[in-house]
């Protein structure tokens, strides 16, 4: 028996890799309705905050939970409705390239076996609507732009009906115009109920979708709250990160 709280929570997470630390004591609490962006520099461990979330790699110590229930260390087996709750965006979209879009969006739902042929491929186009590529129903992967791609990517994700979606910088590599289209993308997905975490580095898309932000900072959290506390935070690390001064790089 547990209760049913309403949020993915992180506790004291430490995460060590080949006697690296990626993790260490990392807090975070995803509520639902509140939508939240980790941010940090490339490599400061936000893809590894999903993985962990995910269940796909384990903590070396800490608690991790899905509405209440704790997935440390228990097989999925243990928590597998607690798990379909979430679905993840990858950074590169992850299509299946031998399959058509259609069929992306709709394999979990095929596999699963629960609905007819029929049903499947209501909910297949219901999503490509809502993502707006529905004309690419019968299209392969290759044939698609590279923002036609995620948005594809978020139908699939979305086939589930899930309650939480991840995001895996959803905005790396797109224009100006696809990054808006993902921003409003994710907006629609939050008026329609959705809570959304997105890991980025790309701060105009954080502050566009998201309420709250977690910081990372060589393995630790340095940084919780909104973008107002975020700008007004005095700490040097947080104040780099927002405006990195080291112009000798471009030298
Ligand atoms: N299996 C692994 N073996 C060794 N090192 C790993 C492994 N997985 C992750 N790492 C290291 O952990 C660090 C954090 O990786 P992670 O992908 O979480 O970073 P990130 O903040 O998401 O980076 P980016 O913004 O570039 O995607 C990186 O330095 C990476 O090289």
């Amino acid at each position: 028996m547990h209760i049913e709280e309403q949020c993915i929570r992180m506790e004291q997470v430490c995460y060590t890799v080949g006697g690296r630390v990626i993790l260490n004591d990392f807090d975070m609490e995803l509520e639902r309705g509140v939508n939240r962006t980790i941010l940090g520099v490339s490599g400061s461990g936000k893809t590894t905050i999903l993985k962990l979330i995910l269940g796909l790699i384990h903590p070396q110590s800490g608690r991790i939970s899905i509405n209440g229930m704790e997935i440390t260390n228990r097989p999925e087996s243990a928590y597998r409705e607690q798990r379909k709750k979430i679905a993840i965006v990858f950074q590169g979209g992850a299509l299946f390239d031998s399959m058509t879009v259609g069929e992306n969006v709709g394999y979990r739902l095929f596999e699963e076996g629960r609905l007819s042929q029929a049903e499947v491929e209501e909910i297949v186009r219901e999503k490509l609507r809502f993502v707006g590529v529905e004309p690419a129903l019968d299209l392969y992967p290759a044939e698609l732009s590279g923002g036609m791609k995620k948005r594809v990517a978020i139908a699939r994700a979305l086939a589930a009906d899930p309650e939480y979606i991840f995001f895996d910088e959803p905005t790396t590599g797109l224009d100006p115009i696809g990054v808006y289209n993902i921003v409003s993308l994710m907006n629609r997905l939050q008026e329609a109920g959705k809570t959304t975490l997105m890991v980025t580095h790309d701060l105009p898309t954080a502050f566009a979708t998201s309420q709250r932000f977690s910081l990372i900072h060589e393995s630790r959290l340095v940084f919780e709250g909104t973008e107002a506390e975020l700008r007004d935070c005095p700490l040097a690390n947080v104040q780099e990160f927002l405006q990195p001064t080291d112009r000798s790089l471009f030298v």
